[in-house]
């Protein structure tokens, strides 16, 4: 997507682009980083932020999953710790197909980072409020780990998504033009194969409200490090879609065991 700082009309955009999700279900749909409002300014995002459990923002959000039938993760979104909260999270919400709120993930990296475009200085923690807990949830069709954009940097967060299950990781991510060109490919086909996961990672496209540049090239990847589906980068919206054969990730992780290899790694490393 390429979205825009009022909420309505992204929602307006996802409307249009979910009339074209294919008819299998279960499904599972991946929406990316500050989907619903984008180049807002911080205290338009602080404006606009939630409790869980209640706002126009989550309400309309679980209405499109139930309407769909499908799986949502919908990240991120601005949610409130406490209702006075000065900063808020950067949250990526799980809904099931009768639109239940399953899952919150506050993204824990934020990108306090420069960058040779013209945005030039990104101070993401100003405004937003850094997670503290990583998060997977089951599904019927396995279960998902959770991580948002800058966070497909830090492995050590997708080795414990690993370890606490995650067969799916999802990725809801907003990748600067400039560094998505040279990095973005190779970061998440990496986090997949090394974890023995498949990752789907939504991504913001194009030119914003603010001048900010995204990369775009919302990816489906399986536990091989094939790349299943992609957007090019190019159109907007755009829907990558694939099936994932999940029965194939047990057979890649009991022919390369890096789990259990690691287990003994470990101890060497930590001495
Ligand atoms: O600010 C918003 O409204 C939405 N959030 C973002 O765009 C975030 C924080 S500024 N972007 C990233 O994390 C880019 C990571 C990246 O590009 C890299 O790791 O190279």
């Amino acid at each position: 997507m390429t979205s825009q700082p009022n909420p309505q009309d992204n929602l307006e955009t996802l409307k249009q682009l979910f009339q074209q999700l294919p008819p299998q279900r279960p499904q599972l749909v991946v929406l990316p980083e500050a989907c619903l409002c984008f180049g807002a300014g911080d205290k338009h995002q602080r404006a606009l932020a939630e409790l869980l459990g209640s706002g126009a923002l989550q309400s309309a959000l679980a209405a499109l999953a139930k309407a769909h039938g499908v799986y949502l993760v919908a990240g991120t979104i601005p949610l409130l710790a406490e209702a006075d909260s000065e900063k808020f999270c950067a949250a990526s919400l799980v809904f099931d197909p009768n639109g239940q709120c399953l899952a919150q993930y506050n993204k824990i990296h934020l990108f306090d980072v420069d960058v040779a475009d013209a945005t030039k200085s990104y101070r993401e923690s100003t405004w937003t409020q850094a997670g503290e807990q990583v998060v997977t949830v089951a599904t019927e069709f396995g279960k998902l780990g959770l991580a948002v954009c800058y966070d497909v940097r830090f492995p050590e967060l997708f080795r414990e998504l690993r370890s606490q299950g995650a067969e799916i990781i999802v990725l809801p991510s907003a990748f600067t033009q400039v560094t998505g060109a040279a990095h973005w490919h190779v970061l998440t086909r990496a986090r997949a194969i090394e974890q023995q996961c498949a990752l789907v990672a939504a991504a913001q496209v194009g030119v914003h409200a603010n001048g900010r540049e995204t990369y775009g090239h919302a990816l489906v990847i399986d536990a091989w490090g094939r790349v299943l589906s992609e957007c090019d980068g190019q159109q907007s919206p755009c829907l990558a879609s694939a099936e994932v054969d999940l029965s194939e990730l047990a057979a890649i992780r009991k022919n390369i065991p890096v789990a259990k290899h690691f287990a003994s790694s470990k101890k060497v490393m930590h001495e």
